[in-house]
């Protein structure tokens, strides 16, 4: 029997049907239906779900009273009875006004992919930062869906759907609401200003930071655990890590830069996730190098990496260099691995290999100790002598008659920075100094 969605009790276990609706505009996107509605399987689960059936329709359009077509809603409604489910959970964004009608005819809570992701979210967060992000993002997403006297709201019952902000809040009216994302972007500003500090002290500092990227589940936060020996949580679930954690990890000659992880990304990325989680992705904007974790074993690999390259993208850290590390290597069928690209930038790895490890942090040793150059600057350009001390390592410096002869090593990203100033100066015809190895 299905459970109603009168019911208050926290602790009811949802138990949902999942519902996909392919529309001719899904089928124009090339992205594949039944991909998305295996992760959204692993999205439930990760929530704490029952998945008890997987129903699909095919329609030109949505219909715009109930999403999917009046029969789909009958079977729907049979299923869940049959099943004794009290949730249905759909593929796709769900209009307020859907929302409200397939309650009604469906007697059963209303969930989409969008609400979902929030809901696993909403239980990850744990800095200040990540909690009023969620809810920032939480509250954009409700906005525009509550009804006149947000019936639909008060009708939730516990479970997914009903994490962050409490039901009391929900409640009240759009302008409270609306008051509450005011105030929720006031603080996120001030979290971000201190955010935005500690990277000046950082850079400051002359730390270099490196940030580990990559589709939900690929083993970012295992990589970063193996290489720098972090407590950090793992989970063979979505969405493990929200709030990114940065650590200390010591490369091969010695020096430490700062590994950072970040959220996971996933197709469908609610735009409302990406506009609050701004603040926090941007983080890889201030990286020297991109470290992009790939779950090899996956038979989406190839989506998700195109996934990652989108949002890294739009977060405008399209150009960084980057290493691709093709990850879980040790549970890849042989076919598998053959599919792979080689070659520079590539690393087949797995994050519980100690030689794996080796290889990864030498690579990126590579990547970011840059190349040592030759300056030849004139006698009374102190301040690009000065230049050259600050963003650079300086060798050995000789003269020669009213010029200065610099040997300098240089990272490629302050190169990239401070280059132009002096790029001019860079004097071909030295000799470079032999290598250190
Ligand atoms: N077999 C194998 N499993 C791995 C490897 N690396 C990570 N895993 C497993 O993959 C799962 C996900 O790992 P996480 O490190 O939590 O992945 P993540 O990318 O941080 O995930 P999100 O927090 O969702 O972004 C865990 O069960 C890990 O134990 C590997 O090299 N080989």
């Amino acid at each position: 029997m299905a459970i109603t969605t009168h019911e208050t009790d926290t602790d009811i276990q949802d138990r949902a049907i999942l519902v996909s609706l392919v529309t001719d505009e899904i089928k124009r996107t090339g992205l594949d239906p039944e991909y998305s509605l295996q992760e959204l399987v692993q999205l439930a689960e990760t929530a704490g779900v029952e998945v008890l059936d997987v129903l699909r329709q095919n329609k030109e359009t949505p219909d715009s009273r109930w999403f999917i077509g009046k029969g789909k809603v009958e079977e729907v409604r049979m299923a869940a009875e049959a099943l004794g489910a009290n949730t249905a959970i759909f593929d796709q964004e769900l209009s307020g006004a859907q929302v409200r009608n397939l309650e009604e005819a469906l007697d059963l809570k209303i969930i989409d992919r969008t609400q979902l992701i929030l809901d696993i979210f909403a239980g990850r967060a744990k800095t200040r930062e990540g909690i009023i992000q969620v809810e920032l993002a939480q509250l954009s997403y409700l906005l525009p869906r509550l009804s006149g006297h947000g019936k639909n709201l008060s009708r939730l019952g516990g479970g997914i759907g009903t994490r962050g902000p409490g039901e009391s809040k929900l409640e009240t009216d759009r302008r409270h609401i609306r008051d509450r994302i005011g105030e929720l972007k006031r603080q996120l500003d001030e979290v971000v200003k201190t955010r935005t500090l500690h990277r000046e002290r950082r850079r400051k500092s002359g730390a270099v930071q490196v940030a580990l990227v990559g589709y939900t589940n690929a083993g970012k936060s295992t990589l970063l655990k193996q290489l720098t020996d972090a407590d950090v949580y793992i989970e063979n679930q979505l969405f493990a890590t929200l709030d990114p954690t940065s650590r200390a990890f010591e490369l091969p000659g010695g020096k430490e830069v700062v590994l950072t992880d970040t959220v996971g990304f996933i197709q469908n990325l609610p735009h409302e996730v990406v506009a609050a989680f701004r603040a926090t992705l941007e983080e890889v904007n201030e990286a020297s190098l991109v470290l992009h974790v790939v779950d090899a074993s996956s038979p989406n690999r190839e989506e998700q990496m195109e996934v990652v390259q989108r949002i890294l993208g739009e977060l405008g850290a399209a150009g960084k260099p980057q290493i691709v590390l093709f990850n879980k290597i040790d549970i890849c069928s042989p076919e598998q691995r053959e599919m792979l690209p080689s070659g520079p930038g590539y690393l087949k790895i797995s994050a519980f290999s100690p030689d794996d490890l080796a290889r990864v942090a030498e690579a990126v040793q590579d990547e970011l100790s840059g190349e040592t150059l030759t300056f030849r600057i004139p006698g009374n350009r102190g301040d690009l002598s000065s230049l050259l001390y600050r963003v650079g390592d300086v060798l050995d410096q000789t003269f020669d008659g009213s010029d200065i002869l610099y040997h300098v090593r240089l990272n490629k990203d302050d190169y990239e920075k401070w280059g132009y100033q002096l790029a001019e100066y860079v004097d071909e015809s030295a000799e470079q100094p032999a290598e250190e190895s």
